[in-house]
């Protein structure tokens, strides 16, 4: 080691790109930006979001070319069976991330671009990928294999991977703080509602179960992905609708979820629409609620006992309104939402149950880019 001491993460999500320069010797956050709604008129992909954050930090004064750049930490969303720690970056993981594009079409290309952007810049710089679906390695095989044909699901890896799990992992950690726990101590249910949104179920500190599937495609209403489905609504669709498997693949991916359901994939506009009283924006709210407490049920069957419902992710830390409608008439799990709390505007982690409720409600904005930071960093110094 140089003696060099900040990391910058890129997390490139499927329509943002998010970075952090972090001083890791003091906390210091040295510049943080956000690109968002990828896709839409101004910044059509992410290697027009990439270079519209190389531009944030050269005019920063902090770019690429600082020496006291220690090592560029990725979010890669999909690792696969194999990774499931952090992973120094060499041009034969790159190579097993880029294998693994079919099970993450919205995310691996994105972060394979941040990955070869950066090494275009600074060959020499180490570079770190931290797997979303490595915190989710804890699932016992009841809850991460499918019920199909074993020999064919080995066969072709197919099993539950999950994702979103550096957010799960801090935000579980951070909930417990928050309720002066340890993590060791504390069941929880994390609600990681963002454009991509997913659940998951935390006890003491190992998650036992979660939304995400095979593919970031299963379980939660999201943006423009449906979730959940009867698998042979693919089948009908192809063999009646005479749909390819690509529209099939684009339809329920990029077509579905709120965007499907009312035309508008953004939480702001569905529940700015709701308030005016669009028939459409409800029901597309209505179903995305429908979903969530149909896990939020199943959660707390599959942990006994839940100490926290954590909200997080852009819609969780945001929309009001869907904190409240997810949470309403569970009294009698011991959830008790504070109406006035739920409606204070903060960027801090905060309760926003009741005093005295049995099970405690909570809003934990996620940091991914400071616990990405943390893994990256450790492992770039024990590499010495
Ligand atoms: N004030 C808000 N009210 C409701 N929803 C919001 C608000 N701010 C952001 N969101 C929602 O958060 C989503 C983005 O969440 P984020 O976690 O940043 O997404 P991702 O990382 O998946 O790109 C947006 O699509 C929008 O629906
Ligand atoms: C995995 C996933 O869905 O990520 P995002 O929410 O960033 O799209
Ligand atoms: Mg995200």
């Amino acid at each position: 080691m140089t003696g060099a001491t900040r990391v910058l993460v890129l997390n490139s999500g499927s329509s943002s790109v998010k970075y952090q320069l972090i001083d890791m010797a003091d906390g210091a956050r040295l510049g943080s930006g956000l690109v968002e709604r990828i896709g839409g008129g101004e910044v059509p992909d992410h290697t027009a979001a990439l270079d519209l954050v190389a531009e944030q930090l050269a005019a920063n004064g902090t770019g690429l070319d600082s020496p006291a750049l220690a090592a560029v930490g990725h979010r890669v969303v999909h690792g696969g069976t194999r990774f499931t720690a952090p992973t120094l970056i060499t041009d034969e993981v790159l190579q097993a991330v880029r294998e693994l594009v079919p099970l993450a079409p919205l995310h691996n290309p994105a972060n394979i671009t941040g990955i070869e952007t950066t090494r275009k810049l600074r060959p020499d710089l180490p570079q770190v990928a931290v797997f979303d679906t490595a915190f989710h390695a804890t699932l016992p095989e009841s809850a991460a294999r499918y019920a199909i044909d074993t020999a064919t699901a080995d066969r072709y890896s197919v099993r539950r991977y999950g994702f979103h799990g550096t957010s799960h992992q801090y935000v579980s950690r951070r909930a417990a703080q928050l309720l002066g726990k340890s993590p060791e101590s504390v069941n929880v249910i994390v609600l990681h509602l963002g454009n991509g949104a997913s659940a998951a179920a935390v006890a003491g500190g190992v998650c036992v179960d979660t939304s995400m599937g095979l593919t970031p495609l299963e379980g939660l209403v999201m943006g423009t992905r449906s979730g959940d489905l009867d698998p042979a609504v693919l089948l009908h669709l192809h063999r009646v609708g005479g749909l390819s498997v690509d529209e099939i693949d684009d339809l329920l991916n990029r077509r579905s979820g709120l965007a499907g359901l009312c035309g508008d994939n953004d939480m702001r506009e569905v529940t700015r629409r709701l308030d005016q009283g669009d028939p459409q924006a409800k029901l597309a709210f209505d179903i995305y609620v429908h979903r969530l407490r149909k896990y939020v049920g199943g959660y707390y069957a599959v942990l006994g006992r839940v100490d926290a419902v954590v909200f997080t992710a852009g819609v969780g830390e945001n929309a009001v309104p869907v904190r409240a409608a997810a949470m309403a008439g569970l009294e009698a799990l011991g959830i008790e939402l504070d109406p006035a709390r739920n409606s204070a505007r903060s960027r801090e982690p905060r309760l926003v149950s009741r005093e005295g409720s049995r099970v405690a409600v909570a809003v934990v904005p996620t940091d991914e880019e400071l616990e990405i930071a943390r893994q990256t960093f450790s492992l770039v110094s024990d590499l010495g």
